[in-house]
């Protein structure tokens, strides 16, 4: 027993078990009044309008190496959340220790992101709040690299925001449903059978999902453009276990009529300019 290094992951009850490490999903991650603070507080007026979409990014984008030229998030992303972070360890191995970077985007009925990963910009760890309603995350695998157009592992154009946002506009005259099919057409030809793919997580408002390591690094993720997400169960939803309310899906047929929904993504950008490390300095430990 004392020579047992096994320690308890305060995580561990969190984790999607039936996807490959490591997704994490927590329900009711802020209050409901927390969400409304919140929601009043995103600024109108930086909103930047993309095709299916729209966004704004804290402190400020990235430039065009990926570096974050900002300094000090705004008081209303980090109180609560970024506390909170903090005692559930989630950026403890990450180099600042926390996050510098939200990119809060927002989903009408009918919008959605294309199937991308986030690439080399950030550590691998994405904390996205959910706020509004209810949406479904598309897990699907990478295509094989001779079929990859445009979101490869190795095309670090796609490390960023900005480089997605430009990858979603030089497609805007395309179904995002079928990008989103045509992405998932191309699995089951890759290794980790154990998992089902294409896959969902159901993510609802106030909850926190968290995507590190492997996760992070081997799948894409997207969202449908559609108006409602179908089919919504036990065997198609892979947090089906940890969601808050079941019954609200259960009640509805298995149906989210999509409202507007808006996701916080915080993230640890790894390479910060000069100017924004002397403001830093004192949180990171180099
Ligand atoms: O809104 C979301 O949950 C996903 C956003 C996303 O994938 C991104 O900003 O890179
Ligand atoms: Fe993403």
């Amino acid at each position: 027993m004392n020579g047992s290094t096994a320690k308890f992951d305060p995580l561990e009850p969190a984790r999607i078990s039936s996807l490959p490490p490591t997704f994490y999903y927590i329900p009711n991650f802020i209050t409901a009044e927390e969400e409304v603070s919140i929601l009043q507080k995103i600024p109108a007026q930086r909103w930047v309008t993309l095709s299916h979409r729209r966004l704004q990014a804290h402190p400020s984008t990235l430039t065009k190496n990926n570096t974050l030229l900002g300094a000090h998030l705004p008081p209303y992303l980090v109180n609560p959340v970024i506390d909170r972070f903090r005692t559930l360890e989630i950026f403890k191995d990450t180099p600042h220790k926390q996050p510098n970077h939200v990119l809060i985007n927002e989903y009408k009925p009918g919008e959605g992101i294309m199937p991308h990963e986030d690439g080399g910009a950030y550590a691998h760890v994405v904390a996205t709040v959910s706020l509004g309603a209810p949406i479904c995350l598309e897990i699907t695998q990478k295509p094989s690299s001779n079929e990859t157009d445009g979101v490869s592992s190795n095309d670090q154009s796609i490390g960023s925001d900005e480089a997605l946002a430009k990858v979603e506009d030089s497609t805007r005259n395309t179904t995002m449903e079928g990008e989103v099919q045509d992405v998932a057409n191309t699995l089951n030809q890759q290794s980790v059978p154990q998992y089902k793919y294409p896959t969902r997580i159901l993510q609802e408002p106030r909850s926190l999902l968290l995507t590190t390591g492997p996760a992070y690094r081997d799948l894409l993720h997207g969202i449908s453009p559609v108006e409602v997400d179908e089919d919504l169960n036990a065997e198609t939803v892979a947090n089906w276990n940890l969601l808050a309310e079941p019954h609200v899906f259960e009640e509805a047929g298995g149906r989210n009529e999509r409202g507007t929904r808006i996701s916080l993504t915080y993230r640890d950008v790894l390479k910060v300019s000069s100017a924004a490390n002397k403001v830093l300095g004192g949180l990171g430990k180099r």
